[in-house]
């Protein structure tokens, strides 16, 4: 997937730019509040709809406007697509894919796939599952869509089952759910094992790069304990009259987690410090960037927000060198401050432009205007 051009119209301070970007490499500097986030953040909304810094849309709308519009053309799998996205302070969104109208953001993301790290996500190991279920099942929706469907009739089934428990119905009425929801449950659960048996190991790869000699791996929690083997349907049947007390099903696929272990069992969040875990975190996207070149549908656009902020000089160095080795389809969107510790990137790569961003005016230079 690629974006060649985007026009970006009341988002927050940025002055309607309207920019043709490398098909490989884009790197837009500036000083700090120039509006270079909100570049990313717009390119981030054509994939996924939502902004990656704030649940809140409004947000996004420049003040004293209505509405942010977002027009772009893109490649995808191949094909050329035109792509417009408004959202309106009412909360109405329209979505349109060559002029006619698109219904669900998984269109969106099926056609854009749009990956970020950014200083958001390095406290991803703090936070509670439900921030890294979401990462987790991002991954396997881009390498198997099909999961979304079966996971939305899981959700359904859940809620009906819950329903019931909520009325105090008996055993049998629940559990006339349950054989359909424990099929639901066990394929989304083997799509998830698959997704984190894929990872893994470029995961483990990348770690030692960036943390050294630590033993690290990713765990798949499915959202239930089951140390007999007697799998969900048993479990279901053993905790049903607690699950009728809480009035809820406390085994789910919605309780899942991506468990981030070191040694075996103690979890990174516990036991690395904030600097390990940034870089973990980078190991991770970066893995994931590398299962969606292999195994996914289509390679993602790359924002990597802010990359000075976080990570020290060394670590900064080699995530960068880590970009100039990526495949030549990969379009890669960097943000910075200060362009020294590009430089090196900047003169390897041949195929890239350079983004000005001042009091959210976008103005392409050139390398020689650098010199
Ligand atoms: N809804 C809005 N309307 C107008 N301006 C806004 C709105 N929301 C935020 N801003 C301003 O937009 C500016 C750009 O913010 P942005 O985070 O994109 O800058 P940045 O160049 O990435 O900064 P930094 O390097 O400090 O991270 C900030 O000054 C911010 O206060």
């Amino acid at each position: 997937m690629r974006v060649d051009q985007l026009s970006i119209t009341q988002v927050r301070n940025l002055q309607n730019p309207s920019i043709s970007f490398s098909p490989r490499l884009n790197i837009i500097f500036g000083p700090n509040a120039a509006g270079k986030s909100s570049i990313l953040e717009s390119l981030y909304i054509l994939g996924n709809g939502r902004s990656f810094r704030t649940a809140k849309h409004n947000k996004v709308i420049s003040e004293q406007h209505q509405d942010f519009t977002l027009f772009a053309k893109v490649e995808s799998s191949g094909i050329n697509h035109q792509l417009g996205f408004k959202r309106q302070r009412s909360g109405d969104t329209t979505i349109k894919l060559n002029s006619e109208p698109v219904n669900r953001l998984s269109t969106l993301a099926k056609l854009c796939p749009v990956q970020i790290l950014s200083p958001e996500q390095y406290d991803l190991l703090v936070k509670g599952p439900s921030a890294r279920r979401k990462q987790l099942d991002w991954g396997v929706f881009h390498v198997e869509h099909s999961v979304l469907s079966i996971w939305q009739k899981a959700h359904k089934i859940l809620q009906q089952r819950n329903k019931l428990l909520k009325q105090r119905a008996g055993y049998n009425e629940a559990a006339a759910w349950d054989k359909q929801l424990v099929s639901l449950s066990e394929q989304v659960t083997q799509l998830r094992q698959a997704y984190c048996d894929k990872i893994n190991p470029l995961f483990i790869k990348l770690c030692r790069q960036f943390l050294g000699q630590l033993d690290i791996k990713l765990d798949l929690f499915p959202g239930w304990t089951d140390k007999h083997s007697v799998g969900l349907s048993a479990i279901y049947r053993e905790q049903f009259e607690k699950d009728k007390k809480l009035g809820f099903t406390q085994s789910s696929i919605q309780k899942a987690d991506l468990k981030f272990l070191i040694d075996g069992s103690k979890l990174a969040g516990d036991y690395l410090s904030r600097g390990q875990q940034k870089l973990l975190i980078t190991a991770f996207k970066l893995a994931q960037l590398k299962v969606m070149q292999q195994f996914g549908q289509q390679a993602p656009v790359f924002l990597l927000d802010d990359i000075g902020a976080e990570l020290d000089q060394k670590h900064q160095q080699q995530l960068l060198d880590l970009m100039a080795t990526q495949p030549n389809n990969q379009q890669i969107f960097i943000t910075c401050v200060h362009l020294e510790p590009l430089k090196p990137l900047i003169s390897q790569c041949d195929d890239l432009k350079l983004f000005h961003v001042e009091h959210g005016v976008v103005k392409e230079v050139t390398k020689s205007e650098l010199e």
